[in-house]
């Protein structure tokens, strides 16, 4: 059904759901258009209306070929509407939950890309804030590049910051994507360009292997991670790669690479790259186990009960979305974690890591498997115990003869559903 958009623009259907609302196909006065129309609670926030007016032209200005080009900004009453480029292809999601991991030289053309998008919006004042394979559309439309890589281009510019009005984000939480926040942001500065930065050298690990590098487990877990872990070495990575995501990955933002920088770097080492398989990586972690005391204490998440459980799965462990409006789980809301309690976070790391020498997900498994075992040994005593004070008991109230009541009397009381049929 086709619904009118401002008075330039026709949208027909909905191509897909985000977290800040929903994205139709339509036409404009130059053709087809894809139109992001804002969720109603957005829409109806004066203060992020008067943002969205205020950053039009910035957002609007921005012209780049791995740019999703922003054409216009409609209010329109109850609308709010972003009107884009339409790009034919599909996001780099949903490319990689296909295909599990890319080949080295497809990765890095893909990252390169968006590191010329990057280095075209940092240039022009603009900070992405939510860079993440769900915001990067590949176009096969284009020309393909090196290796019949499609062409990236990266997309929601501005919108984590519009969204994130201050009314919205109190100075102690975080908006975000949990996997791809870098440290600085958790620790409560202001992000610039570098966590554009650190973002996308977690999605080129995440294309070579499949997972991301912090990621895994619950919210908490992973903040911490982000602030007081190095990045675990991968086995067979071209070490021209690996030694690009350290440095972008360093948790101080001065040290990492430009985004200019990134993509000449990225470019340069295509050619040694042509011809690589993708990297043989073992199975995905299982992030089954409890929060330790300290995660718990700072694993208060907005969206809602139930978000607080530990997430299966490699990479993206996400939160639902706050709204009925969005039908994938991407952004969360934190409280940003005190100093002590980062502090605290970093030697209980520091210790985990001495006792085991292991990187967090094996020692979490084994943490797991000790644990079990301690419960197991456990359990086994208290039956014995229990068993022994029955066959005690038994023995002294019943009189000789009366043994076979004694052995149909069970030594620990089992649930309904456990009792055999009789
Ligand atoms: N300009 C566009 N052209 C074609 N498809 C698009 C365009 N922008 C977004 N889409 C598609 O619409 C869907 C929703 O996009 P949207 O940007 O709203 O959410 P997201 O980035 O997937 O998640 P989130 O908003 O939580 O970050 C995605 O599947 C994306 O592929």
């Amino acid at each position: 059904m086709a619904r009118k958009i401002g008075s330039r623009y026709t949208v027909h259907q909905v191509i897909g759901r985000g977290s800040a609302g929903t994205v139709w196909l339509g036409e404009g006065p130059d053709g087809p258009v894809a139109v992001k129309l804002l969720r109603e609670d957005l829409a109806s926030d004066q203060v992020l209306v008067g943002r969205f007016v205020q950053e039009r032209s910035a957002l609007t200005g921005l012209d780049h070929p791995n740019v999703v080009g922003v054409h216009d900004m409609v209010v329109d009453g109850s609308d709010l509407a972003l009107v884009m480029d339409l790009v034919r292809g599909s996001d780099l999601r949903t490319r990689l939950e296909r295909e599990g991991v890319l080949t080295p030289q497809a990765a890095a053309s893909v990252i390169a890309d968006v590191a010329e998008a990057l280095a075209a919006a940092h240039a022009a004042g603009i900070v992405h804030r939510d860079v993440k394979p769900e915001n990067v559309l590949l176009d096969l439309a284009a020309p393909p590049g090196p290796g019949g890589a499609p062409r990236a281009r990266l997309t929601d510019f501005g919108i984590a910051r519009l969204v994130d009005a201050p009314r919205r984000t109190r100075a102690t939480r975080i908006i975000g994507t949990p996997d791809y926040l870098a440290p600085e942001i958790i620790e409560g500065l202001e992000p610039r360009a570098a966590v554009d930065i650190y973002a996308l050298a977690t999605v080129l690990y995440e294309l070579l292997t499949g997972a991301t590098p912090f990621g895994g487990g619950h919210t908490g877990a992973v903040l911490r991670r982000h602030v007081t872990e190095n990045v675990p070495p991968v086995a067979g990575m071209p070490d021209g790669l690996w030694r690009i995501i350290s440095e972008c990955l360093a948790k101080a933002p001065a040290s990492r690479l430009r985004a200019a920088e990134l993509a000449v770097r990225l470019r340069e080492l295509l050619p040694e790259l042509a011809g690589l398989p993708p990297l043989a990586v073992p199975a995905p972690r299982a992030a089954e186990e409890p929060l330790t005391p300290a995660e718990a204490v700072y694993a208060e998440v907005d969206a809602g009960p139930g978000t607080h459980r530990r997430r299966r799965g490699p990479a993206v462990p996400l939160v639902p979305a706050p709204s009925p409006d969005s039908t994938r789980d991407t952004h969360t809301s934190l409280r940003r974690p005190s100093a002590e309690e980062l502090a605290s976070y970093a030697a209980e790391s520091r210790a985990q890591r001495s006792a085991a020498g292991q990187p967090a997900h094996r020692r979490s498994r084994a943490a797991r498997i000790r644990r079990r075992r301690t419960l197991a040994v456990l359990v086994a005593v208290l039956l014995l115990l229990a068993g022994a004070a029955a066959a005690f008991s038994a023995f002294a109230a019943e009189p000789p003869g009366a043994a076979h009541a004694f052995a149909r009397t069970p030594a620990v009381a089992l649930p309904g559903h456990l009792h055999p049929p009789v």
